[in-house]
């Protein structure tokens, strides 16, 4: 028969070296990031967040005029798969080049920081966190020479 002290004894070093294996897996394995895409919400987060951009768009004196006679559920889809991708998803942009498409248009320095705060925006309003908010804005960044045709 097991001593009550010595069972209480050996029940106590199992649970160290439980804890130990344990701590000792997450140090191995930490929990990785949600990567930028599962942060968005994915496909339909990004989605959404594009909707949300569209009203905003059409509600800001600053650019609408630029969006008139646009194909809204084009646009949407297209820049939709455009910031899927870029985020890390598993999409394809299949629209046509960002220079070619802003070529005519002229886009001013002013305007292009209007579209960006208002993708800031409802990325805010879907709550995106504000990294993930940065990291996506930083990934669009190398796009400013080929929408402003410079
Ligand atoms: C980070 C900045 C921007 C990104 C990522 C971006 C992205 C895109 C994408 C993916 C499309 C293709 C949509 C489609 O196929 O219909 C597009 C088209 C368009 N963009 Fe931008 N854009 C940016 C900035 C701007 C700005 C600042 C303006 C104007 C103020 C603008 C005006 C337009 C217009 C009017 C179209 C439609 C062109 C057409 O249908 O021929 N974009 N943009």
């Amino acid at each position: 028969m097991t001593h009550p002290v010595n069972g209480n004894t050996a029940f106590k070093s199992f649970l160290m070296v439980a804890a130990l294996l344990l701590g000792g897996c997450q140090i191995l394995n930490p929990q990785p990031e949600p990567s930028l895409y599962q942060q968005l919400g994915e496909r339909a987060g990004i989605a959404k967040v594009v909707e949300d951009l569209l009203y905003l768009i059409v509600e800001d004196e600053r650019i609408n005029h630029q969006f008139k006679g646009v194909d809204v559920v084009q646009f949407h889809r297209n820049l939709t798969d455009q910031l899927c991708q870029l985020s890390g998803g598993p999409c394809t942009y299949s629209g046509r080049e960002m220079r070619e498409l802003h070529a005519d248009m002229a886009i001013t320095n002013t305007q292009f920081n209007a579209l960006a705060e208002n993708l800031i925006l409802a990325m805010e309003e879907n709550g995106i966190p504000t990294g993930a908010q940065n990291r996506l804005i930083k990934r669009l960044l190398p796009l400013y020479p080929d929408i402003r045709n410079l």
